[in-house]
């Protein structure tokens, strides 16, 4: 049996996954981002072995903090919260729910498709504002989804369950940019045929939806800026299911603004939640979503379900299922 640890909990977890780690642990829950528990999350760092989070920052400043600390387990896939220099500097151990969130993140992302395409809110609102006094005319008519093109920026787990649901559900051929081709006969045999890797600046030009899948890094932060953009089919609708800081959001408001963007779809923005005083709140072209990308109850509770496992795990000096491999960086 293993000693029992430390634990820090510092997000909201279900009730079974708590009782799992309180059997085996000495668990404290404190959630940073409330003034009245910041303290005790403060004070639990200095000895813990052990954390779950996902949305608060853990920074290099924080790790000092905990100097006994061997492995954080993350409720989320993107592990853009985490300093991953300082966590593979100390040797500690990062894990993550790859895998359970792609289906539903995936049709979050189509929820955003039809409801940029076919106006859906915008429509919806007309109903209940008693605005709907007459037939609907071609001022209010929206562009069809099926058949047209999709592409893809990120072209990984949940980018693929974007693609399935396009090339399968909907007819409409699919261009990926990922930072390799991926294999599809032994992948994604379902898509062959259907999904092809192509150069972004002809994926850009021959889209008329571009989804972005992206995680954020170094190598993402801001690319999504007016150049890329300006390679989009005029009309285009924007997709961003990934990471906000993907997206240069000046640059966004503006491909709108002048209607090379037809319009945008956001489920995440650069400062969460988004600011009162963002043009993106009120765009009338702009579907706004609070990050709910993988919010549905089964998916939140698989994720938190893994997010125990993987925790238990690595302090029973098991490997876990999902690791993150902060030397990749
Ligand atoms: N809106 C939401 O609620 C959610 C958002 N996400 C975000 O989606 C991201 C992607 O998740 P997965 O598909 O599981 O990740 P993944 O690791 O399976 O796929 C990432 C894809 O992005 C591509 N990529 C990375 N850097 C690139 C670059 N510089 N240029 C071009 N392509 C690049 C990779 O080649 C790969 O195709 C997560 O890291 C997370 O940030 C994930 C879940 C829910
Ligand atoms: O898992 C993630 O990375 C999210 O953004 C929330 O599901």
């Amino acid at each position: 049996m293993t000693a029992r640890k430390k634990v820090l909990v510092f997000r909201e977890l279900p009730d079974d996954q708590l009782a799992r780690l309180e059997a085996a642990h000495d668990v404290k829950v404190a959630n940073p981002k409330l003034p009245t528990q910041r303290d005790a999350f403060h004070a639990a760092l200095a000895e813990v072995q052990g954390m779950i989070g996902s949305s608060y920052p853990v920074d290099a400043a924080l790790l000092v903090a905990a100097p006994k600390l061997e492995v954080i387990s993350s409720v989320s896939v993107g592990v853009d919260n985490y300093a991953l220099d300082a966590l593979q500097a100390r040797g500690i151990m990062l894990c993550h729910t790859p895998g359970v969130l792609d289906e539903t993140v995936a049709d979050t992302v189509f929820a955003l498709l039809m409801a940029t395409s076919r106006r859906v809110v915008e429509l919806a609102n007309l109903v209940r504002e008693g605005r709907w006094d007459k037939n609907i005319g071609e001022d209010l008519f929206g562009f069809d989804v099926h058949g047209k093109t999709l592409g893809l920026l990120g072209f990984g787990r949940i980018g693929q369950a974007i693609a399935r649901r396009a090339a399968l559900g909907f007819g409409m051929p699919v261009r990926y940019h990922a930072r390799r081709p991926v294999d599809l006969a032994t992948q994604a045999p379902e898509l062959q045929g259907k999904a092809l890797h192509t150069a972004l600046d002809a994926m850009l030009a021959e889209s008329d939806f571009v989804v972005a899948m992206l995680p954020l890094s170094a190598s993402t932060r801001g690319m999504i800026d007016a150049d890329l953009f300006a390679q989009m089919k005029p009309g285009a609708i924007f997709i961003n299911g990934g990471r906000g800081a993907t997206v240069n959001e000046d640059d966004l408001l503006a491909a709108l603004d002048s209607g090379q963007l037809l319009a945008a779809g956001l489920d995440v923005f650069a400062k969460e939640p988004l600011p009162m005083a963002s043009a993106l709140r009120t765009h009338p072209r702009v579907t706004p979503l609070p990050h709910i990308g993988s919010a549905t109850h089964e998916t939140r509770h698989a994720m938190a379900e893994l997010a125990t496992t993987n925790l238990l795990r690595a302090l029973a000096g098991e490997r876990p299922a999902a690791v993150y491999d902060t030397a990749a960086v």
